[in-house]
């Protein structure tokens, strides 16, 4: 995946527009993602959110244990400190694969959801701790909102359907948004297979926006190929990996086929060596559809070459379905 495409295109002459959306269709058909340039976020925002994530993660153990998610799955908010979620338990659920064996993921998180979120409350550090950054969080929830909409929008648009029914599937903004930070640590930590950074995983909403920092090791399985995972470098931070999320596969009856990724070592480190894997930044906006939104598929893709794969569930069930298996 080392074609950057530049969503500006999506504003400009038919024939930009065109050709933009032909290779969306083409990326996120083939690969399951694809990396965005031009998109609308100001550079200067996503260097503020990499400043914020890595001011919140360098708090004091105790500080950001007193905006701690709660040992179960739901409210999905919070601090996740390394060792409290680990995703191997949902590794192959979409695939239908036997949940396998377990693997240790060694990261700490923070979940977020919108900040007019009718159903949970954030759960944030009191704001002597860290001023500032609750509202920047909050408003950066939102304008990734509104760029959330654009790409359905224009995903709707390319696959030949109704792009209001797609907008207004996704109109509550009932998303879910995370920071993550893999501390250092040496490579013979991963060297025994017990433990990862993150686990390979399929994300539950229709679109997931991420943004990484230089580091590497973000891998994502070949759809030709399974079992193989390529390397995606981003070459700014600034760059979306935008990657389609089991929800939108079934809306679009697999025409969109969830990307399955993980991250592990970065290439610059040798597998078992005694050198250092660097700590890593991220952060990830998992767009989903409305809560009591049906997952079933569009009409336009149930046809009799490709009859309909999946049952009708909501939005709710189906995410609560897979996360409550992340903190077994
Ligand atoms: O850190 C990354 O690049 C990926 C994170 C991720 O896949 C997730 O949180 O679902
Ligand atoms: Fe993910």
């Amino acid at each position: 995946m080392s074609e950057v495409l530049d969503l500006s295109l999506l504003k400009g002459t038919p024939q930009q527009r065109e050709e933009i959306s032909v290779a969306l269709l083409h990326g996120l058909k083939t690969r399951g993602g694809v990396k965005l340039k031009n998109h609308g976020l100001p550079d200067q925002l996503i260097y503020d959110l990499f400043d914020w994530t890595r001011k919140f993660f360098a708090l004091p153990h105790e500080d950001k244990m007193l905006a701690k998610h709660p040992p179960q799955a739901n409210p999905n908010r919070g601090y996740c400190f390394v060792g409290q979620e680990s995703i191997s338990s949902i590794s192959g659920f979409e695939k239908g694969l036997p949940q396998g064996q377990f693997v240790r993921d060694i990261k700490e998180t923070v979940d977020f959801g919108s900040p007019r979120d009718e159903l949970v409350d954030n759960i944030w550090v009191p704001e002597e701790k860290l001023p500032g950054f609750r509202k920047f969080i909050e408003e950066f929830y939102e304008t990734c909102f509104k760029l959330e909409l654009e790409i359905l929008a224009a995903l709707a648009r390319a696959l030949g359907v109704d792009e209001n029914q797609m907008v207004s599937l996704h109109n509550k903004a009932e998303n879910e948004f995370r920071i993550l930070h893999y501390p250092e640590i040496p490579a013979s930590d991963l060297a025994d297979g017990t433990a990862t950074r993150i686990a390979e995983h399929t994300d539950f909403g229709s679109i997931t926006m991420l943004f990484q920092d230089s580091v590497g090791g973000l891998q994502v399985e070949d759809q030709q190929n399974p079992g193989v995972f390529h390397g995606i470098e981003s070459a700014e931070k600034t760059e979306i990996i935008l990657n389609i999320g089991d929800s939108m596969q079934r809306l679009t009856n697999d025409t969109f086929r969830a990307a399955c990724h993980r991250v592990t070592y970065p290439p610059s480190v040798k597998v078992g060596s005694e050198a250092v894997i660097p700590e890593r930044y991220s952060i990830a906006y998992f767009a989903k559809p409305n809560r009591t939104a049906s997952l079933f598929p569009f009409k336009e893709f149930i046809t009799p070459s490709t009859p309909c794969r999946y049952d009708d569930v909501n939005a709710w069930d189906f995410q609560n379905l897979r996360i409550s298996r992340l903190f077994k």
